[in-house]
């Protein structure tokens, strides 16, 4: 079904004003989104990830962990450390399963995505890439993760890649599905798609574009450049960098602290945070004025605003 933006986009609308009821329609519907020339094509995964979902299931090995705290504030963990975190066939399915779960946890407020075993994700399993190496199920595979990775981005929760060790390839595509990246000081990103004879085909490219620009996007994807924490900062890849601990608890506690800052108060008003940012983000202006409107009827006059203006708080 090809649907113009402004319809696609309606969606969005319709999450504004309703909140919960724009998590039913995503799962629901399963859809997918995907840009093609100035259209938006919305189209359902199953069209081709019904066999594809076979194909994935054959390669198993490691899990994605999911823990939800009573804070709001969840953990997703890519854990595979025999081989640095690849994304098995199996893992590709679990994310696509805990993006789900986040969906429907109208408590959540943040989650951060970490790596097991003090590395991030060293991309795809390259023993799964080579058994599907033909373009049919190597674009099967990547419309799957694209629009796993695109509910991960809009998720009404702020989102953290925490990079401790090396994001490589897929790895470093995940982090662009974040709102925010953290790196500890010894950690690294790279684009390695080109040294592989690839570009990077989980949405990563696009992303990237967005978050640094197509100047810095080029030198990292052509270039196959190394992002250490400084140059990540410096292109605005890397919102902060963290210490370089021994121990995934300390690296852990450390991000969550910096995440702790920005989901602060009630959820309804900090998912409506992340709501009017999305539209923002993604909505040509007109719409997302509309967007923002919407999501401002929803806290208007709600709990934390009467709260607020009985308290006749200050802002010193
Ligand atoms: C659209 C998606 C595109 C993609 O993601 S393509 C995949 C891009 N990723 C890669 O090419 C990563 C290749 N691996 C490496 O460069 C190195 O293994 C890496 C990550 C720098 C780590 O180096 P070292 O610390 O020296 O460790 P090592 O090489 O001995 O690795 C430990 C074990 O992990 C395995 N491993 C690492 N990355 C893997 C991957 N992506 N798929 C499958 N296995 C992988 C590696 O083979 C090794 O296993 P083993 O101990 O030899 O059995």
């Amino acid at each position: 079904m090809v649907v113009t933006r402004r319809r696609t986009f309606s969606a969005l609308l319709i999450c504004a004003r309703f909140g919960q009821k724009c998590l039913s329609w995503t799962t629901s519907s399963r859809s997918a989104v995907r840009f093609e020339s100035r259209n938006v094509r919305s189209s359902h995964t199953s069209l081709s990830a019904g066999d594809i979902r076979e194909k994935l299931r054959a390669f198993p090995g490691g899990s994605i962990d999911l823990k939800k705290r009573e804070s709001g504030m969840a953990v997703i963990t890519i854990n595979n450390p025999a081989r640095m975190n690849a994304f098995s066939g199996s893992m590709m399915l679990e994310l696509e399963e805990r993006v789900h779960e986040l969906e429907t946890w109208s408590e959540g407020k943040g989650v951060i995505v970490q790596g097991a075993a003090g590395t991030f994700c060293s991309g795809s399993d390259l023993n799964a890439v080579r058994a599907i190496s033909n373009p049919q199920d190597g674009m099967k595979m990547c419309e799957f993760m694209q629009t796993t990775l695109t509910r991960l981005l809009r998720l009404p929760l702020i989102s953290v890649a925490l990079v401790e060790g090396k994001a490589l390839g897929g790895g470093a595509e995940l982090t662009t599905a974040c709102d925010f990246r953290l790196m500890t000081s010894c950690g690294v990103i790279q684009f390695v798609h080109k040294q592989m004879g690839l570009v990077p085909g989980w949405g990563g490219a696009s992303r990237l574009v967005h978050i640094v620009g197509s100047q810095n996007s080029l030198k990292l994807l052509a270039g196959a450049k190394k992002v250490d924490p400084e140059f990540g900062k410096q292109i605005g890849l890397v919102d902060e960098v963290l210490h370089c601990t021994s121990g995934e608890r300390n690296t852990l506690d450390q991000g969550e602290q910096w995440l702790s800052q920005f989901i602060k108060g009630p959820e309804a008003v900090i998912r409506a945070v992340k709501r009017v940012v999305l539209s923002g983000r993604e909505l040509p202006l007109e719409e997302a004025l509309t967007a923002e409107r919407n999501v401002f009827g929803t806290v208007w006059g709600g709990p934390a605003n009467l709260e607020a203006l009985a308290l006749k708080t200050k802002h010193k």
